[in-house]
């Protein structure tokens, strides 16, 4: 089966600061990702991390640095933009700010059927009607304004826009991010009985990684633009293998806290070796200038030299070293122990 959406090796650097002193953000390094048809891949990872970095190059709205993307097959770049429109779709964090306030709701929910211009205005109305009941709105609330919604109501509106041409990918950027927590779980149910109906291929963003556990299939877990582990949900929740991840996973109350000493902040910097050295409480002397190789076992992929080919946290080479604030070597510690407890 042909993959939907195929990254290899892709980096994105912009440019930032002022004239005269510009600076080079690596928004993403040496991403490599397979999303298959029906499977939801989540995307985790802090603030800054690249993932709506990510999330605009699977849509081929953010062009790379260097590596390829390939959608279905083919290298996005030469697809035709009008036919990726019906083919890929987005529901982003913000309804108030995707949905055209002044526009009816169906008018809205209505817009990307007209890459279709065969379509009469009844047949479009019809096929809004029905897609507003299936995200479970009352066909009423086509003529409905959005501010006369919910915000719930208005994100079902945002999902009923993003499937309405039967797209193979959908890009959900912290979809629920914005909702009320029990508004979040209908909407997190919805996507997954309409992904089961309508067997898209989607990329979910989020910062939950409870979320992202209930509705993916497989997770990648990104930090400063790198991948660090990419693995299936069970090993997220029970087995992640990357201090990185683990770290996420106490900061999220997943795991009890008392198995990582990695706390979430933004001191660190890439250094010539493992981008998260600086952070890291188990990091080791050939950290700090080896790129971590990728190990790879049947459930998934971890970039860190304390996880073996086989999958076993090593034995490491040395004295982990731990560091002040401002990421100076210190006296070594007593190494904590990678597993969860439990
Ligand atoms: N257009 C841009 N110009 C310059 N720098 C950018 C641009 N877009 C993103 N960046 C930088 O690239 C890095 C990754 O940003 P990105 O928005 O992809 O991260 P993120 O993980 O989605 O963050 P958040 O969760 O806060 O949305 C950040 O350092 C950001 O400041």
């Amino acid at each position: 089966m042909t993959t939907i959406i195929s990254i290899r090796n892709a980096s994105v650097q912009f440019r930032s600061g002022p004239p005269w002193a510009p600076r080079i953000v690596n928004a993403l390094h040496n991403v490599s990702i397979d999303i298959k048809p029906r499977q939801i891949v989540g995307l985790v990872g802090e603030s800054g991390s690249g993932k709506t970095t990510l999330g605009r190059v699977c849509l081929g709205l953010q062009e790379l640095t260097s590596g390829t993307i390939e959608f279905s097959g083919t290298p996005i770049a030469k697809l035709d933009r009008k036919q990726l429109k019906g083919q890929l779709a987005a529901v982003l964090q913000n309804p108030r700010m995707s949905l055209n306030p002044s526009l009816r709701v169906a008018h809205s929910v209505a817009e990307p059927l007209k890459i279709d211009r065969h379509l009469s205005a009844t047949e479009a109305r019809k096929q809004v009607d029905k897609m507003l009941e299936r995200v479970g709105l009352a066909s009423g609330v086509g003529n409905r304004f959005p501010n006369e919604l919910s915000g719930g109501q208005r994100q079902r509106v945002s999902i009923a826009r993003a499937l309405i041409t039967n797209p193979k990918f959908i890009l959900f950027d912290e979809a629920v991010s914005a909702l009320d927590v029990s508004v979040q779980a209908q909407i997190l149910n919805l996507l997954r009985e309409l992904q089961s109906s309508a067997g898209f291929a989607a990329l979910f963003i989020s910062h939950d990684l409870a979320a992202t556990r209930y509705v993916c299939d497989r997770v990648v877990v990104l930090y400063h633009g790198g991948i660090m582990e990419e693995c299936g949900r069970r090993m997220l929740y029970r087995e992640a293998r990357h201090p990185y991840t683990r770290g996420l996973q106490a900061a999220s109350g997943l795991i009890d806290a008392a198995g990582t000493a990695l706390k979430l902040d933004d001191r660190a910097g890439p250094s010539s070796g493992c981008a998260l050295f600086r952070r890291c409480p188990v990091s080791m002397p050939r950290c700090e200038t080896q790129l971590p190789p990728t190990r790879t076992s049947g459930e998934g992929s971890v970039f860190c030299h304390l996880v073996s080919d086989a999958g076993a946290t090593s034995s490491g080479d040395g004295d982990p070293i731990s560091h002040d604030a401002r990421g100076a070597a210190q006296t070594p510690f007593r190494r904590r122990s990678l597993h969860m407890p439990g």
